[in-house]
């Protein structure tokens, strides 16, 4: 199998933060959601793939070769979307295209000129007076300008309004119409997930909690619903995690069949969001 991102127990240690062995693999013609929470490590993973931060130990190979010894190459067939604007702010739209796209060799004028128009964006504006969705869907024209085949973004639809997320979505799923291209991103929204991903990768605490197809994950989390008389150190011992509540217990378990079993017709069961599998599995 050929993957277009293998990341193999790639490792940092800050002083009061470790990315601990994080692997996944992603094949071409898919999107892959990276969810967790505040601080879990999803932008240092994607510092480290991009080599903007200097890994401790892993391998990163993109495009099946290695991320370092390969860099320019790769980066080239990259399109990346990064949280900290790295523009230059007295330059106007136009102006810093030209610099951007002279880096890139399948750079693509009439594509970018088609999203800026698409994305309501006026080539004269200079960037500091972008709001902060302009200069996201700016980073967005310039990252899918240049033919990439793999799309790297960190939290691409954060500061966006829901109708245009929406059409970033419908801009991402079109893009992976060509089987040979993908993307990576990282997200708090996980309904967006919910609509194009083909696979959740989801990072707490530095470590992966795991990283599989969306549909197998959506299909065998649930949420559990009962009376708190049914909880005690045995059955608690099921579930991922547990909030109780004046009138009750929610819980998040991963084999339905088993909870079903136990309490037959005492609980409710339904299947999990992963927003659902986020909170629980976080809190405990
Ligand atoms: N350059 C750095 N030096 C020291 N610690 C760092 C550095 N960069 C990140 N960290 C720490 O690493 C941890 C993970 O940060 P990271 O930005 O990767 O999280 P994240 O999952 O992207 O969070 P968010 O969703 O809030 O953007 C945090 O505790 C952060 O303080």
């Amino acid at each position: 199998m050929d993957y277009i991102l293998e990341v193999k127990d790639l490792t940092k240690k800050f002083e009061s933060f470790k990315l601990d062995k994080v692997s996944f693999k992603l094949e071409p013609g898919y999107i892959m959601g990276f969810i967790g929470p505040n601080g879990a490590g999803k932008s240092t993973t994607i510092k480290l793939i991009m080599n903007l931060l200097k890994k401790d130990g892993g391998e990163v190979k993109v495009f099946g070769k290695d991320h370092i010894q390969f860099e320019k190459e790769i980066k080239n067939r990259i399109g990346f979307v990064y949280d900290e604007s790295y523009f230059y702010e007295d330059l106007t739209i136009g102006q810093m295209k030209s610099i951007v796209a002279s880096f890139y060799k399948g750079w693509d004028d009439t594509l970018f000129n088609k999203y800026l128009k698409d994305f309501d964006l006026n080539p004269k504006m200079k960037i500091k007076k972008l709001s902060k969705g302009m200069k996201m869907k700016f980073s967005l024209a310039l990252a899918l300008s240049h033919n990439a085949d793999l799309i790297i973004m960190d939290e691409p639809t954060s500061g966006l309004d829901p109708v245009f997320r929406r059409e970033i979505l419908d801009i991402l799923y079109n893009v992976i119409q060509d089987e040979n291209k993908s993307i990576f991103f990282s997200t708090h929204i996980t309904t967006d997930l919910e609509k194009i991903a083909d696979y959740i990768t989801f990072i707490n605490k530095g470590k992966i909690v795991f990283s599989k197809p969306k549909d197998d994950i959506l299909e065998n989390y649930s949420v559990v619903k009962g009376g708190t008389n049914l909880l005690d150190a045995d059955t608690r011992k099921e579930f991922i995690g547990i909030r109780e509540t004046g009138v009750g217990f929610e819980g998040l378990v991963e084999n339905g069949q088993k909870i079903k079993e136990l309490f037959g017709s005492q609980v409710l069961i339904e299947k999990a969001s992963l927003e659902d599998i986020m909170v629980y599995t976080v809190r405990g």
